[in-house]
């Protein structure tokens, strides 16, 4: 029977997805389920592994039911994932030793002092093309080797696996026969040198895990293993982190080429090809992807919280009832009137990397209504985005001619508009926002001959609408937010 589809597999911060991508680079057939958000401590963020994968694994079925489709029709899987977050687990029987840690999670703030004053501040920026904060994956191994009962002894004996969470669907997919990663997400892990490209054995020691837990490393775009859970025999050809994904989704194959997505977090990544250059301006270096046996690199902006913010107001706040009404209510005023909210729930990442800077809202008078807080807190992503842009910019040496942008929150025409004014350029949204499925069905599909070469990606991007700059005092109110930042950090002791 003739290959119809390509599925996808997107596991982000707050839910799983499972695509079916058409030839055409069309989506014939999605579905969707949140999983729950658990938080032990105020700055701890963890997820349940095992309901992950069960999540995963019903809307995999979902979407095939969804279109009646047969395990002959689709002809690989794609993963893409929220990048960092950690998971640790038996190798005989599959269990998590402990919840996944999740990328945002706070819990190894001290380990990350400890690895700074054994001086490996500038190692790691030139090896790794990280910074040493709790946002990456090696602390949060060592913590759960330093923290549950009996891992060390056991880690020790060969008998724990380490993954992020593409690791850990590969791994169940393949009923355990698969314990692998692929470039883009290993180096996000801080024990990954992206230089020589292998385990960074320096680092590795500092953070004592051992090598018997690491993933084999392969390409983004390569047959990792099979799966008989559609009900065939369906290969695993594609996999890289979600922000990596979406830059390949929408088609930055060029150096200099770049992409915004507006999820949990917003993740800005310009591709600087083979290049691999260390940022001066507070960002991260990191790899693109692997694709026929070449690696290539990407400068990064991380914002660690973006739509969160708007999942804020509606579920603590609970000033909106859907994400969506923030675009009407941000819409009845025609400005904040000097409020600015700084959404440092989790610290701040680039370019300031402020693991003790906390949320603040500033400019509050009598007049301040619900308008101004929701307006000022979706501005609040726009002003981030002109925080790593300006440093992209700086040092790239490039000045983008627009900024394409996807993820959920890119739908709301108000944030974009905004983002165009504050940015002073263009904003391309494309027509398919789910450029990360994307990215990973190419990824995958591209490794099987599903599709013949990286042309097809390039043909399937379609505008669905450009976002012009409009405002002549965009310095002014940038300014304020650079004002209002400095107010937000080093807050917690
Ligand atoms: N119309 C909208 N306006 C503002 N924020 C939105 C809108 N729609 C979704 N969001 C936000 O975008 C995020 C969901 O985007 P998504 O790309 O699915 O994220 P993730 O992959 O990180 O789970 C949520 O945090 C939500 O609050
Ligand atoms: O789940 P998302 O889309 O916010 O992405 C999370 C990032 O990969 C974290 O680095």
């Amino acid at each position: 029977m003739a290959k119809k589809y390509v599925m996808a597999l997107d596991q982000g911060t707050t839910s799983c997805r499972a695509i079916l991508f058409t030839h055409d680079g069309q989506i014939a057939s999605v579905a969707q389920k949140e999983f729950t958000q658990i938080y032990p401590n105020p700055s701890w963020v963890e997820h349940d592994a095992l309901e992950i994968w069960e999540s995963q694994r019903s809307v995999m079925m979902e979407a095939m039911k969804k279109v009646n489709a047969t395990a002959e029709e689709v002809a690989t899987i794609g993963i893409t994932n929220q990048r960092e977050t950690t998971v640790v687990w038996d190798k005989t029987t599959g269990q998590p030793v402990y919840n996944a840690i999740v990328w945002q999670s706070r819990q190894t703030v001290g380990i990350c002092e400890e690895l700074k004053a054994q001086g490996l501040t500038e190692y790691v920026h030139l090896n790794t093309g990280l910074v040493i904060d709790a946002y990456f994956s090696g602390t949060k191994v060592k913590w759960i080797l330093d923290n549950v009962e009996g891992a060390r002894e056991k880690a020790n004996e060969g008998k724990l696996l380490f993954g992020t969470m593409d690791t850990w669907l590969i791994w169940n997919l393949t009923k355990g026969q698969a314990h692998v990663t692929e470039y883009s997400n290993a180096s996000r892990t801080l024990m990954y040198n992206i230089r020589d490209l292998k385990w960074d054995e320096k680092l590795l020691a500092a953070l004592t895990v051992p090598t018997s837990m690491l993933p084999t490393v392969k390409q983004s775009s390569e047959v990792y293993g099979y799966t008989s859970l559609l009900g065939g025999n369906t290969p695993i050809s594609g996999a890289a982190g979600d922000q990596q994904a979406a830059l390949f989704g929408q088609a930055c194959f060029e150096k200099g080429m770049a992409k915004n997505t507006y999820g949990t977090g917003c993740f800005m990544l310009m591709n600087t090809g083979e290049e691999m250059i260390p940022s001066t301006k507070g960002l991260l270096t990191t790899i693109a992807w692997g694709v026929d046996g070449k690696v290539e690199y990407a400068l990064e902006g991380s914002i660690f919280i973006a739509g969160a913010a708007i999942q804020w107001l509606r579920d603590e706040v609970k000033i909106l009832d859907s994400a969506k009404d923030s675009e009407y209510f941000a819409t009845q005023v025609s400005s904040t009137d000097g409020v600015y909210v700084v959404p440092a729930f989790a610290g701040l990442g680039a370019p300031y990397w402020d693991m003790y800077a906390r949320g603040a809202i500033l400019g509050l008078t009598r007049g301040t209504g619900k308008n101004h807080i929701v307006r000022a807190t979706l501005e609040s992503l726009a002003y981030q985005t002109r925080d790593v842009l300006d440093a992209m910019q700086e040092d790239s040496g490039i000045t983008l001619a627009a900024l394409k942008v996807d993820g959920g929150a890119c739908a709301n025409n108000f944030l974009m508009q905004f983002q165009a004014d504050i940015v002073k350029a263009p904003v391309e949204r494309p027509e398919v926002i789910e450029t990360t499925a994307l990215g990973a069905a190419y990824l995958a599909g591209l490794a099987v001959g599903f599709w013949e070469s990286k042309q097809s990606v390039i043909d399937s991007w379609n505008l669905d609408r450009r976002f012009e700059p409009s405002i002549d005092n965009a310095d002014e109110l940038y300014a304020g937010w650079q004002k209002a930042v400095s107010r937000a950090q080093a807050w917690a002791d």
